[in-house]
C-alpha cells in the first residue's frame, strides 16, 4: 500500500493550504495535453477549460485514458505534450491547493480516524490545530462520532468518507476524484453521491470526477465529458439545479444520450 499518494500535492500546490487559508476559486485550462506510454498514445491533444467551482465528470470506455488525465492534472504522471494552467479569478496563473481521492481509501491502519484525517494537514500546522480541523472535516462527512475508531472497524463507505475528509481538511481549491465510489455497494454509493454533492455545494471547490457510472456523472456534474480514442468526443452541459433527486426523467434522458455516445452511435 502506498498511503502517501492519497494526499499527494498537485502541481504548484501551496505549502500553506490549511483550512485557515481562504479558498480561492481556481479555473483549470488544458491545452493540447498529450500522453504516450511508449507507442501507446493514450491522450492525443486534450483541450479543456473548467471554470472555477464547476463539477465536471469524465466518462468513457475502460482504458480510454480517464485516470491518466486525472493523474497528469495532479502531477502524479508526466505529460508528453501540451500545457496545464490553474488560474485565479483574474485569469492569472495560480497556485492551486489540489487533492485527490482514489477508489481505495488508503487509510493508515496504525492511525485512528481523526489522525488519518489530520494527516491531510501534514507539515502545515501543529498537531492540536490539525486535529481540530480534522474534526470539522469529519463533521462535513457526518463521521464525527467515529473520530477515535480504527479504520479496520469501519464499513467501506465509512472508510471512503474518512478518505474524503482527509482530502477536504486542507480546504482544497481543486478536488480530483478517481472512481471514489467505485468499490461501494449500490445503496452506499447513492448516499455517498448525496454527500459529495452537498459538500461540493457548500464548499465550492472545482471538481473533476472520473467514473464508470454515467448515471452518477449525470447526477453530480454540471458537465460531462466523454473521452474516446485519446480525445474529447462529447462535452455536454447538464443544466439542472442541485441537489438532484435520483430518477428524474430529464436526467435519464441525458444519461441515455451519453450512453449511446459511449457505446457507439456517436450521436448526442
Ligand atoms: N503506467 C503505465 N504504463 C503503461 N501504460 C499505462 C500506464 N498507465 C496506464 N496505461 C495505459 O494507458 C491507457 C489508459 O489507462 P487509464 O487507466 O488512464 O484508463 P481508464 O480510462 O482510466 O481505464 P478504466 O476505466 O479501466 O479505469 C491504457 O491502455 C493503459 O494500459
Amino acid at each position: 500500500m502506498n498511503a502517501t499518494v492519497s494526499w499527494a500535492r498537485g502541481p504548484g500546490e501551496s505549502d500553506v493550504g490549511s483550512s485557515s487559508v481562504q479558498r480561492r476559486p481556481v479555473s483549470v485550462r488544458l491545452d493540447g495535453v498529450e500522453k504516450a506510454f511508449g507507442g501507446n498514445r493514450v491522450l492525443r491533444g486534450i483541450d479543456l477549460e473548467i471554470p472555477a467551482g464547476q463539477f465536471v465528470a469524465i466518462v468513457g470506455k475502460s482504458g480510454c485514458g480517464k485516470s491518466t488525465l486525472l493523474r497528469i492534472l495532479m502531477g502524479l504522471e508526466e505529460r508528453t505534450g501540451g500545457g496545464i494552467t490553474f488560474e485565479d479569478a483574474s485569469g492569472n496563473a495560480a497556485v492551486a491547493n489540489s487533492r485527490i481521492v482514489f477508489q481505495e481509501p488508503r487509510l493508515l491502519p496504525w492511525f485512528n480516524v481523526i489522525d488519518n484525517v489530520a494527516v491531510g494537514l501534514k507539515d502545515q500546522t501543529n498537531a492540536a490545530e490539525a486535529r481540530a480541523q480534522a474534526m470539522v472535516a469529519l463533521r462535513d462527512v457526518q463521521l464525527a462520532d467515529k473520530f477515535d475508531e480504527w479504520p479496520s472497524r469501519l464499513s467501506g463507505g465509512q472508510r471512503q468518507r474518512v478518505a474524503l475528509a482527509r482530502a477536504l481538511v486542507s480546504r482544497p481549491d481543486f478536488l480530483a476524484l478517481d472512481e471514489p465510489l467505485g468499490a461501494l455497494d449500490a445503496l452506499t454509493r447513492l448516499s455517498m453521491q448525496q454527500l459529495l454533492s452537498r459538500v461540493w455545494r457548500e464548499q465550492g471547490f472545482t471538481t473533476l470526477l472520473v467514473t464508470h457510472d454515467v448515471s452518477e456523472a449525470v447526477h453530480l456534474a454540471d458537465r460531462v465529458i466523454v473521452l474516446e480514442q485519446g480525445r474529447i468526443s462529447v462535452d455536454l452541459a447538464v443544466d439542472h439545479v442541485h441537489p438532484r433527486p435520483h430518477g428524474l426523467p430529464e436526467l435519464a434522458e441525458v444519461e441515455a444520450r451519453l450512453l449511446s455516445a459511449i457505446l457507439g452511435s456517436g450521436q448526442v
